[in-house]
């Protein structure tokens, strides 16, 4: 695919000092950023940068919605990386609501309001369950040089996403995060009707 990697710049955290990327795809003009740290590349003979793809989530992380974990996944990756030093975060836009986009997503919680599970308010909505393509998140990372990768996710289907895409998941890391009286039904779908991996509630 066609995906122009734009600018490179300093981005100060309070997790640590990133350097964030930005990229923009060439047929629909959709932005994306990446941030990494360290040598993200790396040299031969270095084990694989541990990579967090995350798809964007604009009530999770701008307001602080309890409804989903993005929030303190995000935070909880940004603060991993820092900790071993070289890595990086692709930040999915356009993923948004696993790709159903912003306001769909909105008419999925709504469903969910009248007491349908994550699954059944998209399909209500005649909409895909998970419309997420990685295919730009896979030319963003060979881009920054990297085509093995420790994914840290919950999720078996982005792992295999990205090894249709050429990126070699050699490893994989949870992505846990306390679950709370808010999320607990969505978090619970996710474990037992999308295959996550993560068991919140042991
Ligand atoms: N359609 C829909 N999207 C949701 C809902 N809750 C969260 N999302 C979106 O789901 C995306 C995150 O996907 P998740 O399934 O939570 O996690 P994942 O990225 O597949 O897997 P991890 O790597 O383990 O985090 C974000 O874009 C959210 O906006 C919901 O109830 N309905
Ligand atoms: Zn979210």
């Amino acid at each position: 695919m066609n995906i122009e990697h734009i600018v490179s710049t300093r981005l100060p955290t309070p997790y640590g000092e990133f350097t964030i990327h930005g990229f923009r795809e060439g047929d629909s003009g959709q932005e994306h950023v990446v941030l990494s740290i360290g040598d993200l590349a790396g040299k031969p003979g270095d084990e694989p940068p541990l990579v967090r793809v995350h798809s964007e989530c604009m009530t999770g992380e701008v307001f602080g919605s309890l409804r989903c974990d993005c929030r303190p996944q995000l935070e909880s990756a940004m603060k991993r990386l820092a900790e071993v030093g070289r890595g990086a975060i692709v930040y999915m836009r356009g993923h948004e609501g696993r790709g159903i986009g912003l306001v769909q997503k909105l008419r999925a919680y709504a469903e969910q309001d009248a007491g349908a599970d994550t699954i059944q308010a998209n399909a209500v909505l005649g909409l895909p369950i998970d419309a997420r393509r990685y295919d730009a998140a896979a030319c963003m990372l060979r881009a920054l040089g990297v085509n093995r990768i420790r994914l840290l996710t919950n999720n078996p289907l982005k792992m295999a996403a990205l090894a249709e895409f050429g990126i070699e998941v050699v490893e994989r890391e949870a992505s846990l995060t306390a679950p709370g009286p808010e999320n607990e039904k969505y978090l619970r779908t996710k474990r037992d009707q999308m295959g996550h991996l993560a068991d919140w509630f042991d």
